[in-house]
C-alpha cells in the first residue's frame, strides 16, 4: 500500500519519519511539498521521492494531507481530478471537517480526520481519529496502522475533535511552557541554567512515568508530594491565588474555539 504525504512541514515530517522508523518501504512513500528547498532536504534525509501533489494523489492508495487548514481548500481543488473511488484521504489539519473534504473529492473516496501531536517524533504521540461518512473498518484500521507507528491511537466521534485538538493536539506546547517557566524560576532562585534544566526535565519525565505506570489519579499523586505545612502546599496556594487552574481552562477553551473558527475558514 503506497502512502503520499502532502505538506511536509513539522507534522508532515513527523509522520514521514515515523513511517520510516516503523519499517515502511521508502519506495512505497511519496511526498508533495511546495517549498523546493524543504523538498530537497527530505529527499536527502529519507531518500523519499518528492513529486507534484497531483502525481502523489494519482499514484498513492492513501493520501495524507498535512498542510495548514487555510491551505486545505486549494490543495483539495488541485488534487481532486486525480483522486478516484477506493482511495483513502487522511487529513491531519486542525479544524477541517470530513464533510468539507468530502465536498471536494470524488464520490467513493474515503476520508478520515486525525489529530496527532508532536511527541510522535519520539514514538510517544497521541492521535485521535474519526471516520468520514464513506469509511469502513478497513479504512480506520489503515489509519490506525499509520498513526500507531508513532504512538497511541484513539477512535473518537468527530464532534469531539475541536476539544481533542485543544487538549492533546496543542497540549505539548502547554507542557513545554510549564517546563520553560519552571526553568526560569530555578534560574531566578539562583540555580545554574543547566542544573535547573536537568532538574525540571527529569521531574517531568518521572512524573509522566508515575501517571502512566501507577494509573493513580493526579490528585492522589499531588497529595503524596504535599507534606502538611510544607513547601509544596505553599507553592500550590500561590498557583491557586494566581488562578492557574482557571487560566488552563480559559486557554483550552480558546484553542477549542480557534479550531472551530478554522473550520469556517478564518
Ligand atoms: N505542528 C503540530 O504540532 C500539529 C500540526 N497539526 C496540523 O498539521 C498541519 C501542518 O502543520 P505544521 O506541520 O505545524 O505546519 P508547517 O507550516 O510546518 O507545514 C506545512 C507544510 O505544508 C507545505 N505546503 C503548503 N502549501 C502546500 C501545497 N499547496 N502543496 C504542498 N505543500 C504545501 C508548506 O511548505 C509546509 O512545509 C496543520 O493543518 C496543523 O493543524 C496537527 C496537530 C499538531
Ligand atoms: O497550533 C495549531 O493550530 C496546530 C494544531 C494542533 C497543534 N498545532
Amino acid at each position: 500500500m503506497s502512502t503520499a504525504i502532502i505538506g511536509a512541514g513539522v507534522m508532515g515530517e513527523t509522520l514521514l519519519s515515523g513511517l520510516v522508523r516503523a519499517g515502511r518501504r521508502v519506495d512505497q512513500l511519496m511526498v508533495g511539498e511546495k517549498r523546493p528547498e524543504r523538498a530537497r532536504e527530505l529527499e536527502e534525509r529519507y531518500g523519499v521521492a518528492v513529486v507534484s501533489n497531483r502525481e502523489a494523489a494519482a499514484k498513492a492508495d492513501t493520501v495524507a494531507l498535512v498542510v495548514k487548514p487555510q491551505d486545505m481548500g486549494d490543495v483539495l481543488t488541485e488534487i481532486a481530478p486525480d483522486l478516484r473511488a477506493g482511495q483513502l484521504v487522511v487529513s491531519l489539519a486542525a479544524g477541517i471537517t470530513t464533510a468539507f473534504i468530502e465536498s471536494h473529492v470524488p464520490e467513493g473516496v474515503a476520508v478520515v480526520r486525525v489529530m496527532p501531536n508532536t511527541p510522535a517524533l519520539v514514538d510517544e504521540g497521541m492521535a485521535a481519529i474519526s471516520p468520514g461518512s464513506h469509511c469502513d473498518e478497513s479504512h480506520l484500521a489503515e489509519v490506525e496502522s499509520l498513526m500507531s507507528s508513532t504512538g497511541k491511537v484513539l477512535r473518537i466521534p468527530e464532534k469531539q475533535m475541536d476539544a481533542v485538538t485543544a487538549i492533546s493536539g496543542s497540549g505539548p506546547a502547554y507542557i513545554f511552557f510549564v517546563v520553560e517557566s519552571m526553568i526560569e524560576a530555578g534560574v531566578h532562585l539562583g540555580l545554574p541554567r543547566t542544573t535547573a534544566t536537568e532538574l525540571v526535565v527529569q521531574t517531568l519525565v518521572g512524573s509522566a512515568a508515575m501517571l502512566r505506570e501507577t494509573g493513580d489519579h493526579p490528585v492522589v499523586l499531588r497529595e503524596q508530594v504535599t507534606s502538611p505545612g510544607g513547601t509544596t502546599a505553599s507553592a500550590l496556594r500561590e498557583l491557586e491565588v494566581h488562578r492557574v487552574r482557571a487560566a488552563f481552562l480559559a486557554a483550552m477553551e480558546a484553542a477549542r474555539n480557534r479550531s472551530r473558527e478554522l473550520a469556517e475558514g478564518s
